[in-house]
């Protein structure tokens, strides 16, 4: 039994590979386009296939070849800005591509199937926190684009016979404790790894977006759960599936909201640094304010957070931007 990876060459996807063959799972295959992840992520032992997760022939022959069992789909587009800007390439790389993929493997087999979803597909909720039975009111072509995948996983898991978890991920940060991976991607946009560039002085400041929002300091609350813990609630999930456990759609957060502003005085206290912060207008697409009701992964799945702490979420990212930045020097 093996476990199709797509996008295991970028950030959350090399953590998941890594808690598996932490977990003793050696037989895992990586299916990336390279498009946003990098060959390197990729530990040593681990197969990747270079390609698109929607060449349906492709998709078919690596789950024959190497038996795949199971499928984790990381693979897509993930910017809330760009989504608003570009939503029609958005809706092909994460709703049609994941058609076709879904199609191809449950056609070749595969019964269990994990998916990366997100907040975003509250939108702006009227209950903070979030549980997962909330209306579901996507405000932005991001979270329209992945509440289409997570309707088609369940009807065709429904009609074909196979099982899923779905995983409504918050905002994901920190980096591998030992060291091995983190976040990469060139020009990120993400709130803690623009912060921790400015801390080390790779930007030349950092605009926070928005200061007018109905939340204590004004600025927007988010959920960040390091990519480690979301890491293992994926190998859970992949244990339970593969016990034949029923399908699940579940938040992964700690169920606490930081502000963009404390998240930058954490960064600044952390790194020692200071730096210029700009305050500017809102961004398109954020919601207000979005916190996990975190309990159901816990009581369902038996998940345990070990890495529940924004100062050692930050310690490790800005540890990773510096690694980084010595492996682009060499
Ligand atoms: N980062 C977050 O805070 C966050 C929050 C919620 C949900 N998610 C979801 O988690 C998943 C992984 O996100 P990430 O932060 O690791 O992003 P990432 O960009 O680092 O990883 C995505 C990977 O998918 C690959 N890819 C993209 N399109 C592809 C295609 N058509 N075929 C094959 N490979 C393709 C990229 O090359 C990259 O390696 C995404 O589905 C994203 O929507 C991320
Ligand atoms: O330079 C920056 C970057 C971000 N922000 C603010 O920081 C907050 C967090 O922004 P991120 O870009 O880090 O993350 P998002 O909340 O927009 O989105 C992330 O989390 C979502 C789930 O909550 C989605 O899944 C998505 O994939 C993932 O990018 C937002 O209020 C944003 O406006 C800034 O002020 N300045």
């Amino acid at each position: 039994m093996a476990v199709l990876v797509t996008g295991g060459a970028g950030y959350i996807g090399s953590h998941m590979v890594l808690a598996l063959l932490d977990a003793g799972h050696d037989e895992i295959v990586v299916l990336d386009d390279l498009s946003a992840g990098f060959d390197w992520a990729v530990p040593e032992g681990v197969k990747l296939v270079v390609g698109d997760v929607a060449d349906q022939a492709l998709v078919t022959q690596t789950i024959l070849q190497h038996r795949i069992d199971a499928l984790a789909h990381f693979a897509a587009r993930i910017v809330v800005p760009d989504s608003v800007a570009d939503p029609l390439g958005y809706y092909l790389a994460n709703t049609v591509k994941t058609r076709a993929l879904i199609e191809a493997a449950t056609r070749a087999g595969v019964r269990n199937v994990i998916f990366s979803s997100t907040a975003a597909v509250y939108g702006e909720p009227e209950v903070v926190p979030v549980p997962e039975d909330l209306p579901l009111n996507p405000i932005n072509p991001y979270g329209r684009s992945k509440l289409m995948s997570e309707w088609m996983i369940a009807d065709a898991a429904a009609a074909h016979g196979f099982s899923y978890v779905v995983l409504r991920y918050f905002n994901v940060a920190g980096a591998d404790p030992a060291g091995r991976s983190g976040q990469s991607t060139p020009n990120a946009t993400h709130l803690i790894k623009v912060a921790t560039q400015a801390a080390l002085g790779r930007r030349e400041r950092l605009d926070v977006y928005g200061t007018d929002y109905p939340t204590p300091d004004g600025s927007c609350l988010r959920d960040y759960i390091q990519v480690s813990d979301l890491a293992e609630a994926h190998r859970v999930a992949l244990d339970h599936l593969r016990g034949g456990g029923e399908s699940l759609t579940l938040n992964c957060g700690y169920g606490r909201g930081y502000s963009v502003l404390e998240v930058i005085e954490v960064v600044k206290r952390i790194s020692g640094r200071d730096f210029e912060v700009r305050l500017c207008p809102r961004r398109a697409g954020d919601p207000a304010r979005i916190v996990a009701e975190a309990g159901r992964i816990r009581s369902q799945l038996g998940w345990q957070p070990r890495h529940d702490d924004l100062d050692a979420i930050v310690a490790q990212a800005l540890t990773w931007e510096d690694k980084l930045s010595t492996r682009n020097r060499v």
